[in-house]
C-alpha cells in the first residue's frame, strides 16, 4: 500500500481543488495519446501482461545451473533491475551489473566468474548504446573462449522486438530473446523483461509486483479525491518553481531506488518546452538514515530552494530487537527492548518535522512495507506521475534529445563512421 501525508503543506488540500481543471485535463491529453502513432506509452499495459510473465517462468525454470547473472545495460536498461534486486533477491543468485566502461572492475569480475554457471544477459531497447556494446563484446568473447560452441545457452538479449544491432545478432545466431515492446522506452521498461527477467533469477514474487503496479493504474485513473498519481504530479507543479526535489528512501534494501527514480524524473521532465523555454527540477537521491548525517545539514540549514519527499516503510516484515547490554544503559538505555525498525521510523519521522519547521517543502509517501507489491506500486504511481508532469510542463515525457550530441561527439572521437569531426 501507498499513503500520501502532507500535513505540513497546508495549503495543498485547497491547491486540489483550485488545479482540478487543470489535473484532469493533462491526465486527458496524455490518455489521448495513446492512439497516436508512436506513442511511448506502452508502460501502462505491462502490469498486465501475463504472457510474458508465463513465458520468462519458463525460462528461468530451463536455467536451475545459473549461479552468476551478469547484466549488461545501462540507464533504463539498469537502474530498474538493480533497484529492484537488490530489495528481493531470495534465491542466492549473485548479480553482477556492468553499467560503466572502466577496465578494473570488468577485469576482477571476468576473473571472478565461472563461465558453465554464469548468465549473461544485454539489456538494450536500442541496441546502439556504446557502453552496453562494448561489454557485450568482451562477454561474447569471453563466453565463445571458454566454452566454444555451447556459449549460446549462456547469452540472452532483451532488445527491441524488430529493430537494432542486438536483434540482428540473435537472428544471426539463433540467440534467445526477450522483446521490450516497441512503444516502452528505457526509463519506463522496469516491468517489461528489462526488469522481470533479472528478477525471475532473483526469486522475487513478480506477480505481486505486477499486482502492485496495476493498483496504480486503477489509481492513476480514479477520480482525483483518489488519484494519488494526479495529487503527487500537482505538488511536484505546485512546487515547480524550486530548483530540486529531493527523493529520500529510508530503506537500505531500497538504496538503488533513488538513482532510478532520478533517471526517470530528469531524463523524462528536464527540457525545453514548445516556446523553447528550459523546464524541469533536478531531483537528488538521498538514503535515509545514512543522509542524515551528510546531506540534512544542507537541508535544514542551507537554501530554501527544495522539494524533499520522503518515502518511509510503515512496517518490516521482520524486526530486530534491541537487546540490554551491561554497561550501556547511560547512552544507550533508551534502545534497550526497542525494535530496530522503531529506530528506523523514529529517525524518519523526526528527520520530517525537523526539515518542515526549517521552511523546506516536504511531503510523505509511505509504503505499507518493502515487499514486490508496495513497490511495483510506487514505481508505476512515479511513472504516473511523471507523465502527468509532461503534459502540465508542456514537454515530451518520453524522449531524450538532450542526451544525442554527446553520444554523436563520442562516435566522432572514437572513428565511427559517418560522424565527422564535430559530430
Ligand atoms: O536501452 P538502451 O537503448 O541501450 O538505452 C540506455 C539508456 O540510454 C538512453 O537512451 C540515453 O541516456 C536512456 O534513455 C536509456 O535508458
Amino acid at each position: 500500500m501507498l499513503r500520501l501525508d502532507t500535513r505540513f503543506l497546508k495549503g495543498f488540500p485547497k491547491a486540489l481543488k483550485v488545479y482540478e481543471k487543470d489535473l484532469l485535463e493533462a491526465r486527458e491529453r496524455l490518455l489521448a495519446k495513446n492512439k497516436a502513432p508512436g506513442a511511448m506509452l506502452g508502460w501502462m499495459g505491462l502490469p498486465e501482461d501475463t504472457e510474458t510473465l508465463r513465458e520468462i517462468r519458463r525460462y528461468r525454470e530451463a536455467h536451475p545451473w545459473v549461479e552468476d547473472y551478469v547484466l549488461l545495460g545501462i540507464g533504463g536498461s539498469a537502474l530498474g533491475p538493480k533497484a529492484l534486486e537488490a530489495a528481493f533477491n531470495e534465491s542466492g543468485v549473485r548479480f553482477h551489473y556492468v553499467d560503466h566502461v572502466e577496465p578494473e572492475p570488468v577485469r576482477k569480475l571476468l576473473r571472478t566468474l565461472d563461465p558453465r554457471k554464469t548468465l549473461v544477459n544485454a539489456i538494450s531497447k536500442s541496441g546502439a548504446t556504446a557502453e552496453t556494446l562494448a561489454a557485450l563484446l568482451i562477454f561474447l568473447n569471453w563466453l565463445q573462449k571458454s566454452l566454444g560452441e555451447g556459449w549460446r545457452r549462456h547469452l540472452v538479449l532483451t532488445t527491441d522486438p524488430q529493430r537494432g544491432a542486438l536483434r540482428a545478432l540473435a537472428e544471426r545466431e539463433g540467440l534467445r530473446t526477450f522483446a521490450i515492446p516497441e512503444n516502452v522506452g528505457g526509463r519506463y521498461s522496469v516491468l517489461s523483461p528489462v526488469g522481470l527477467l533479472p528478477l525471475a533469477f532473483a526469486g522475487a514474487d513478480l506477480e505481486a509486483l505486477l499486482m502492485g503496479a496495476r493498483k496504480a493504474n486503477e489509481l492513476a485513473l480514479a477520480p482525483l479525491e483518489q488519484s494519488l498519481p494526479l495529487q503527487t504530479a500537482l505538488l511536484q507543479h505546485l512546487h515547480r518553481h524550486l530548483p530540486v526535489t529531493v527523493f529520500m528512501v529510508y530503506s537500505e534494501r531500497l538504496k538503488h531506488l533513488p538513482s532510478w527514480f532520478v533517471q526517470l524524473h530528469d531524463e523524462s521532465l528536464g527540457k525545453q518546452d514548445r516556446e523553447g523555454n528550459r523546464v524541469g527540477t533536478t531531483a537528488v537521491p538521498a538514503l535515509g538514515p545514512a543522509d542524515q548525517h551528510a546531506q540534512v545539514q544542507l537541508f535544514r540549514e542551507g537554501p530554501l530552494d527544495k522539494l524533499i519527499v520522503l518515502v518511509v516503510p510503515e512496517r518490516a516484515a521482520e524486526d530486530l530487537p534491541l537487546p540490554e547490554v551491561a554497561g550501556l544503559e547511560a547512552e544507550a538505555g533508551y534502545l534497550f527492548g526497542k525494535g530496530l525498525f522503531a529506530l528506523l521510523k523514529a529517525e524518519a519521522e523526526a528527520t520530517y518535522r525537523a526539515l518542515a519547521e526549517a521552511g523546506q517543502r516536504v511531503y510523505t509517501l509511505y509504503l505499507s512495507e518493502v515487499s514486490p507489491y508496495a513497490v511495483g506500486w510506487l514505481l508505476q504511481h512515479l511513472m504516473w506521475q511523471t507523465a502527468f508532469l509532461g503534459e502540465l510542463w508542456g514537454v515530451n515525457a518520453f524522449d531524450q534529445p538532450g542526451v544525442e550530441l554527446g553520444k554523436r561527439l563520442t562516435f566522432a572521437l572514437l572513428g565511427r563512421p559517418g560522424y565527422g569531426e564535430e559530430g
